[in-house]
């Protein structure tokens, strides 16, 4: 497996200075963006649309990760494609169309992901493994930033670890809530390959952070 990635999730950064902060994030050697999309909906928080997308598509080639919390994402799937979305990960609770949308994001050339909220068993995804080039777990409650991470996250990056040995399968294991350096080592040692954390990033010296995580 390949040397574990690092995306710094932007929910913590200062929205009126994103350029700035992402640039930072730039210089600390992040390895993606990772861009929470809320609705209000699916979650109760709100964030950004396909246009904030867009804009910082124009200002870095940092891969954009784009983790869709919104409800019935099918409706705005092509304008976050052509906002410039590198993944695009998409929620099977939020949506009746998860295979439809997954192809759909494959066959535009963009990684495509499936994510699933701490309460959602590994099973509800089985049937899409073999199309998507990342899972992501959420390990914490959804929806803000500093969230707790939560042990029973471990056991599905088990379960998952398990079933992608069993199939042959090559998709990565992104761990997403409550990630510092004790819950990424905890992750790393049950399968995951990228790190998404942001208060751990945000609320200490970036560089230090990131070169920490990745070496848990
Ligand atoms: O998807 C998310 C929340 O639902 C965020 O990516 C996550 O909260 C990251 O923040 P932190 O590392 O502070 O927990
Ligand atoms: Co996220």
């Amino acid at each position: 497996m390949n040397r574990l990635l690092v995306s710094p999730s932007i929910l913590s950064a200062d929205f009126l200075n994103l350029e700035r902060d992402i640039r930072r994030l730039e210089q600390a050697n992040a390895d993606h963006l990772h861009i929470d999309i809320m609705d209000g909906v699916f979650v109760t928080n709100t964030t950004w649309g396909p246009s904030t997308v867009a804009a910082i598509r124009n200002v870095t080639s940092l891969p954009l990760e784009v983790h869709l919390m919104i409800d019935k994402p099918e409706r705005l799937i092509d304008e976050y494609l052509r906002a410039g979305s590198d993944i695009l990960i998409v929620h099977p609770e939020s949506t009746v169309f998860l295979r439809k949308i997954l192809l759909h994001i494959k066959r535009q050339g963009v990684k495509a992901g499936v994510a699933i909220k701490l309460e959602t068993p590994v099973e509800t995804i089985i049937h899409c493994l073999e199309l998507v080039d990342v899972v992501l777990l959420l390990t914490c409650d959804e929806g803000f930033g500093g969230n707790p991470f939560q042990p029973l996250a471990i056991k599905k990056i088990t379960r998952l670890d398990r079933l992608r040995k069993d199939d042959n399968l090559e998709f990565k294991i992104e761990v997403d809530g409550g990630i510092n350096i004790e819950t990424g080592r905890l992750s790393k040692g049950a399968g995951a390959n990228i790190l998404v954390a942001g208060s751990y990033i945000f609320n200490q010296e970036m560089s230090t952070a990131i070169n920490l995580l990745r070496n848990v």
